[in-house]
């Protein structure tokens, strides 16, 4: 079964409460058999503007002058790129092409026959919903509902209570209207119109795991206790293996025994060593001898797994700090990645998670796991438009193959229910 096939079976709570949401919202109002005939046939808008929803007031029927695009922080380095590893992030404003749509409306006064309103300003079918309408064919018999101040209020409410959060729900309804109001749309549409925005949003994040030629290259990875970071190290270190690299584990949660019992089987599953310490002993110290051990052997990677009791902020600050001192006594780069392990269904919590981990270490990058079985995986759209973190990878079960690198597309197809 394909990656995606996987995600969108196992993104159903998250699809199903959307398509749900759609459906009422559209049977509320929806239009008569007779009217649907007259609507246009619908076709593929055009990229929206990056909209702020203060940009794109609800009532215009056409839309205004572009907005200023809002700063992204992305990270410089990616695949398959082999520079050494950036220490933090470099804010890279991101510029929109100027919208095929607003170019068309430009020239609108030129129109000697101004009456007819046309059905449908935008020219360009971009592939994703080329293929959702399976080449603009309309299906005839979808109930559509006409886009009014109320619908995009409802919009903003299913979108809100799915978990993007009020801010991006409301950029994410604001562009989606743009350019739409007073036009009849049916389920399938709004669907794909919310998929084009979800993977523009995510688009700039999604990024895998940089790997550099730094011999080993470390990954500190990050996480409250219980959000995945032991599977998904376990996961990472048998994709890294198959991949034919050599990865040593450290087991730095030394104040469980059982989270280093569950690494060592993971360890064991993945072929791939993993170095312990007793319990309580001090992490730091475990992460120099890993640093040693992984030198000496020529690993080309070294990943250690961390505490993640968020109780004590300040005593689980000095941990990781400490453990980033010690390590940067044998390489003074090290850690190369930061990587946040957050748990889908913690839903808008995983927010406040990045926010507090972002202020005790220096994260480079998240991965999101649990996104099967939970109706809260709009989170992850909330995230990557407040963050703009790269998100390497998500999970979508407690197999070895069920992490695989972000991909936006699939993703924002799977969330809102589209077929493939
Ligand atoms: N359904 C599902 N379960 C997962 C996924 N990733 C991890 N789990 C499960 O979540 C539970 C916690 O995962 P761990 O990897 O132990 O989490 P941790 O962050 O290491 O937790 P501590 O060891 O307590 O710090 C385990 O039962 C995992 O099997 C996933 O993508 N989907």
């Amino acid at each position: 079964m394909s990656f995606f096939k996987k995600l969108k079976s196992r993104l159903t709570r998250s699809s199903s409460k959307l398509e749900q949401g759609l459906e009422d919202i559209v049977a509320e109002n929806a239009s008569s058999e007779d009217e649907v005939a007259e609507t246009p046939e619908p076709s593929a808008p055009a990229t929206p503007a990056e909209t702020s929803p203060e940009a794109a007031p609800r009532s215009r029927a056409e839309p205004g002058p572009e907005p200023e695009p809002e700063p992204r922080h992305d990270e410089t380095i990616n695949l398959p790129d082999p520079t050494p590893p950036a220490p933090g992030y470099v804010p890279a404003p991101v510029t929109e092409p100027v919208e095929e749509e607003h170019a068309q409306i430009a020239k609108a006064p030129l129109d000697v026959e101004p009456a007819p309103e046309r059905p449908n300003p935008e020219p360009k079918k971009p592939s994703l919903l080329g293929r959702i309408f399976g080449g603009g064919e309309a299906k005839p018999a979808e109930p559509r509902r006409v886009l009014d101040d109320e619908m995009l209020e409802s919009l903003e409410e299913l979108l809100i209570a799915s978990d993007m959060g009020v801010d991006t729900a409301l950029r994410v309804s604001a562009n989606l209207a743009e350019g739409r109001m007073g036009r009849k749309l049916s389920v399938s549409e709004i669907k794909g119109l919310l998929a084009q925005e979800v993977a523009r949003i995510m688009e700039p994040v999604a990024k895998p795991l940089p790997l550099y030629p730094k011999k080993p290259q470390v990954v500190l990875v990050v996480g409250v206790n219980g959000s995945g970071k032991t599977t998904t190290i376990g996961k990472l270190a048998s994709q890294f293996r198959a991949a034919g690299k050599q990865v040593v584990i450290a087991a730095g949660d030394t104040f469980r025994a059982a989270a280093v019992e569950q690494l060592q089987v993971w360890g064991d599953r993945a072929g791939v060593p993993v170095l312990t310490a007793p319990e309580g002993s001090d992490p730091a110290s475990l992460a120099y001898d890993a640093m040693k051990k992984a030198e000496a052997e020529g690993a080309d990677l070294l990943m250690i797994d961390t505490a993640g009791r968020l109780q004590n902020r300040a005593d689980l600050m000095e941990e990781l700090a400490k453990i980033v001192r010690v390590i940067r006594k044998v390489d003074e780069t090290a850690p190369h990645n930061t990587l946040l392990v957050l748990d889908a269904t913690t839903g808008q919590n995983a927010l406040q998670q990045v926010d507090v981990f972002r202020k005790i270490s220096n994260v480079s990058g998240l991965v999101m796991t649990k996104l099967d079985g939970t109706a809260k995986g709009g989170v992850l759209v909330a995230l990557a438009d407040k963050f703009g973190l790269p998100i390497h990878a998500i999970g979508v079960g407690e197999q070895l193959d069920d992490l695989a690198p972000f991909d936006p597309e699939e993703f924002a197809q799977a969330l809102v229910g589209l077929e493939d």
